[in-house]
């Protein structure tokens, strides 16, 4: 269901008060729809129905040209939708005018053909007539390539006169205003019929025969049609241009080859290498057709993470031309994510380089590492796995890297898609509806690709289990899916395995931010990976994670002991425990991690009190501030748990203060007891501070925090370090200024790796903006490093 929101802007409390009033009224109009009557389906005239999408059509049109529709668009997910998993051949034809709306006519289908163009908002929509010229409205959902598809690449997916077949067919009300339409939510649902189907055999349309679409062109027609498309970036059009032309030509080397690039582009790696082995194993190949056949498979192989087989089609590329540089290049890099693949090693700094430039979230050139880390069976979780390490693993340790198999654009586009999710009952960015689409876009690839998704977990209706294969699936015919989709199935995996991806430059402005973002707008990308989706949660995790890119790296937190199972948090550190626990009830009723054991303990109450107390730290009176910290200190017991954000908060913002005091005001008594208060907010973090003192006289480690474990938040801990070390210069103690420096380096390191230039990257404005004594610290730890003085990657300061 798709409709245009009345207003243009989206961060107003009131148009989300519309949009949750629109969510409201949607879910109880569901409810009535699933118990109300049924009634015949109205016939309308085809000459009226055919004018008014037409007029629809050549509006959008207009707009689209014009660029003039800046308005939002809104979509519910996660209603209850059907997908039909039956082969055409099981079912009988049904004809829309015995239909009724809100039936399901289950071991039906419907044929019909298109008879006005399409156009879109969310969905796309087109009328079309069965066989005895009865019209109707068809809205098709998560179709791939259709969710921003322009009106041209619609026209080349779906020409008039497209003979289609639909599954297991149901006639809606919409969930606002009064339309009725046919409904399709999952791509394999609708069969595209090709002219010499059985299924058309002795089919008479009563409103007189057409020309079949396949007919209207000629190969090489579909080829010049496929071009224009590949030139305007509308790969998938392109793919479906090449492959009509092939259905008329199977032998056309060039289209062959024109539609394993597009494929490439796609990322429909798997289809592109069947086009090349089929060109590369073709008689009376040229030369030229040869060499691009040979490199495209290197390159499809490559995407796909096989770099010795891609290795082999380039050195196959120097075996035709010996001098052709782009395949000795390739061949380098083949050589680098080897490298990569098998050691861990990374180009931390470049890589966090590129990500701080990227204007959106960017897929690298880098290789999946899996480190010792494996899938095993955990008890007493949902789905019934987890990671666990294969050997004992230190502190910091990479554990695994795993690019994105499909990711959605950044949350911060104003003019966009909004969500509103009816499992989740909230308003969310379009980011995951995009995803959605882009992931379909994905699953058209290949059967592996879903089987490999289909694993992941999607709470209990949606068990792991293989898809069937789909009886329509044609390798010429792009559009059938290689396996039944179940677009129920790909919402509830998604929803509980996305992970709102932060690369690294958002990551600077929000993480370190002890608020918490708003989700429409956090910078963050919604993503999909697949061996990373086996985590599950702790809110006292031994692992983190950041991003690279769309990319995940996940390093240990805290030394492993090997069989033990490996955890990361699924939501934001800093949340107190009611909040935690009902953001966590999307994936599961309780969490059992020692921090929530003994949270509940100290009761729900005590929760909500400590998050009142918070309040206050927006306050700018010292007195306020520490009576807040006091009261907050009493909320605790003596031996509380190893983690407490809140009182960590509380302890920082009352050293934020002092800061002000103690350092514009030339108060030294103020800045020693705010480098005080920020041990302890450390301290709260679940990290040991080792040398409190704060004297020179004290430095007893190399570092004064115990190298034991990383804490939840490093950007937030490394700022809170150069903090300190910057107040320590102002109370001349360098010592004790570099000691604390140089724990900021640490942690940096440990979490992210990339040594003393990844931390200079990432925390270089905050450097900069502390002045000159912190930029002096940071060069000469620079200069101890270079010069072996002090070791980054040895056990130090326990
Ligand atoms: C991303 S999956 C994690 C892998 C999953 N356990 C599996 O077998 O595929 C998320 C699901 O795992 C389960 N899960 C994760 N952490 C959990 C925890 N701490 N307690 C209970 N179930 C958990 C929940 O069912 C959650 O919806």
């Amino acid at each position: 269901m798709a409709q245009m929101a009345k207003n243009t802007k989206f961060h107003d409390t009131s148009i989300d008060d519309q949009l949750l009033k629109m969510l409201d009224s949607a879910k109880a109009r569901a409810e009535v729809e699933k118990t109300a009557p049924p009634f015949p389906l109205p016939y309308v005239s085809p000459d009226a129905l055919v004018s008014e999408l037409e007029r629809r059509r050549d509006k959008w049109d207009a707009e689209q040209k014009t660029g003039q529709n800046h308005e939002i668009r809104t979509t519910f997910m996660g209603q209850e939708s059907f997908s039909s998993s039956q082969p055409l051949k099981n079912l009988k034809p049904i004809v829309l005018k015995e239909m009724h709306v809100r039936t399901r006519y289950t071991g039906r289908y419907l044929l019909c053909r298109v008879i006005a163009r399409p156009s879109r908002v969310v969905c796309v929509t087109f009328g079309v007539e069965n066989v005895n010229a009865w019209p109707h409205l068809v809205s098709l959902y998560n179709f791939p390539g259709t969710f921003e598809a322009s009106g041209s690449e619609l026209d080349t997916l779906f020409p008039l006169y497209t003979v289609l077949a639909i599954r297991e067919p149901m006639v809606k009300m919409a969930l606002a205003g009064s339309q009725i339409y046919v409904r399709i939510d999952s791509p394999s649902d609708l069969v595209v019929l090709h002219p010499d189907d059985p299924l058309l055999k002795g089919i008479k349309w009563s409103s007189g025969s057409r020309k079949h679409p396949l007919h209207t062109r000629t190969s090489s027609g579909w080829k010049t049609l496929g071009d224009s498309h590949f030139k305007r970036q509308e790969y998938w059009a392109a793919v479906v241009a090449y492959s009509r032309g092939l259905q008329l030509d199977p032998t056309s080397t060039a289209l062959r080859l024109n539609r394993s690039l597009a494929r490439i582009r796609l990322g429909h790696y798997s289809a592109s290498l069947r086009d090349l082995n089929s060109v590369l194993s073709s008689d009376n190949l040229s030369t030229a057709d040869k060499l691009k056949g040979l490199y495209r498979s290197a390159q499809a192989e490559y995407a796909s993470g096989r770099y010795d087989a891609a290795k082999q089609y380039y050195e196959g590329c120097l075996g035709v031309d010996e001098n052709l540089v782009d395949a000795k290049t390739g061949i380098q890099k083949c050589v680098d994510r080897l490298q990569e693949q098998q050691t861990g090693v990374y180009r931390w700094e470049e890589l966090y380089d590129q990500t701080l430039r990227a204007k959106s979230v960017l897929s690298f050139d880098i290789s999946d590492f899996v480190g010792p880390v494996k899938v095993a069976p955990v008890p007493n979780r949902g789905g019934g796995r987890g990671i666990l390490a294969t050997r004992d693993i230190e502190v910091g340790e990479l554990l695994l890297v795993s690019k994105a198999i499909a990711n959605g654009p950044p949350n911060n586009q104003e003019g966009i898609l909004i969500a509103l999710n009816f499992h989740a009952n909230e308003i969310q960015s379009g980011g995951h509806y995009t995803l959605i689409q882009n992931l379909m876009m994905k699953l058209m690839d290949s059967k592996q690709i879903n089987n490999d998704f289909c694993q992941l977990y999607g709470g209990e209706r949606h068990q792991p289990s293989n898809p069937d294969i789909n009886d329509y699936f044609d390798e010429n015919d792009p559009l059938s899916p290689p396996v039944f989709i179940d677009t129920n199935r790909v919402e509830a995996v998604c929803s509980l395995n996305w992970f709102g991806c932060s690369p690294e430059n958002a990551a600077n402005k929000t993480e370190s931010k002890q608020e918490k973002p708003s989700p429409l707008n956090d910078g963050k990308s919604t993503v999909i990976y697949l061996l990373p989706s086996y985590f599950n949660h702790s809110c006292d995790a031994n692992a983190t994670r950041h991003f690279f890119g769309d990319a995940i790296v996940i390093r240990a937190l805290t030394q492993i002991r090997a069989g033990d199972e490996i955890t990361i948090s699924y939501i934001y550190a800093n949340e107190p425990y009611h909040e935690r626990a009902n953001t966590l009830k999307k994936w599961f009723p309780t969490c059992d991690c020692s921090l929530c054991v003994e949270d509940r303990e100290a009761g729900v109450g005590t929760s909500k009190k400590r998050q009142k107390l918070l309040e206050d730290r927006t306050s700018t009176s010292l007195p306020t501030v520490r009576a807040m910290v006091s009261k907050m200190d009493a909320t605790y017991p003596s031996t509380g748990p190893r983690v407490q954000p809140l009182r960590s908060a509380a302890h920082h913002r009352l050293s934020e203060l002092l800061q002000v005091q103690g350092m514009r005001k030339q108060n030294s008594k103020a800045a020693y007891e705010a480098i005080k208060e920020e041990m302890a907010s450390i301290e709260y973090m679940g990290i040991d501070v080792l040398d409190k003192g704060i004297n020179d006289d004290a430095v007893k480690h190399e570092i004064p925090i115990a190298s034991n474990r990383i804490p939840y938040n490093d950007t937030e801990a490394a700022l809170k370090c150069l903090v300190i070390a910057n107040t320590f210069c102002f109370l001349d103690k360098l010592d004790r200024a570099k000691q604390w420096a140089r724990a900021a380096v640490w942690i940096s390191h440990k979490a992210l790796g990339g040594g003393i230039h990844l931390f200079k990257a990432k925390f270089g404005d905050a450097i900069q903006e502390m002045g000159s004594n912190v930029v002096g610290l940071v060069g000469k730890i620079e200069k101890e490093v270079k010069n072996g003085i002090w070791h980054l990657d040895t056990k130090r300061g326990s």
